[in-house]
């Protein structure tokens, strides 16, 4: 049984569950709740999801793409394993995404910026799905859910990150997330 969930939903995601305990859960809700979160803009519509970016901040009303405050001291030891998870150094992931998600937000089918290239998330709280799809050449969508269980990891490189969609189901209670990203090429030729 354990190969059938050892086997890649879909090439390139990565998942495991209990990658944190209870108590780091709590610590990195605090700090996530400390930070001065802002509801999620894009191209003036305002979404329900509350967000903090650290180390490169992508503006989605403006489309600009800048350097932001430090990614704060109190995750770094946990970028340190999430980076061991997705087999990368930790100094490559230069931006951290802190969401909460209250009841009724979720997040819209998108493909994350190409400025980007790998997506570690780690889920706090409450669990959610994390929906995933790509258009088929003959129409429709092939599609695939993974369950993204309180203190679980995730990973999401090659054909999962680059040819499918990612949405979050609205919550019904409230999820925190942290994802760190690492830069892509394009990223790396306009950022520096
Ligand atoms: O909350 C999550 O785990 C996913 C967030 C997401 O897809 C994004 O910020 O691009
Ligand atoms: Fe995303």
């Amino acid at each position: 049984m354990d190969d059938l969930f050892a086997f890649p939903l879909v090439p390139g995601l990565a998942y495991a569950d209990a990658f944190l305990t209870s108590e780091e859960e709590r610590a990195l809700i605090a700090a996530i709740d400390h930070e001065a979160l802002a509801p999620f803009r894009f191209h003036g519509w305002t979404g329900k999801r509350l967000t903090a970016s650290f180390g490169w901040h992508y503006d989605f009303d403006t489309a600009a793409f800048a350097p932001a405050d430090p990614i704060p001291a109190a995750l770094l030891p946990v970028r340190a394993r999430a980076a061991a998870f997705a087999g990368l150094d930790p100094d490559a992931f230069v931006q951290a995404l802190l969401i909460r998600y209250d009841p009724g937000a979720g997040i819209g089918w998108h493909r994350d910026r190409p400025v980007f290239e790998h997506v570690v998330g780690l889920s706090l709280g409450a669990e959610a799905v994390l929906r995933l799809r790509r258009r088929r050449a003959g129409g429709g969508f092939a599609r695939a859910s993974q369950p993204l269980a309180p203190r679980s990891i995730y990973h999401l490189t090659g054909e999962v990150r680059h040819e499918w969609e990612h949405s979050i189901v609205p919550m019904e209670t409230t999820r925190w997330s942290i994802t760190f990203r690492s830069l892509s090429q394009r990223g790396r030729a306009i950022g520096g």
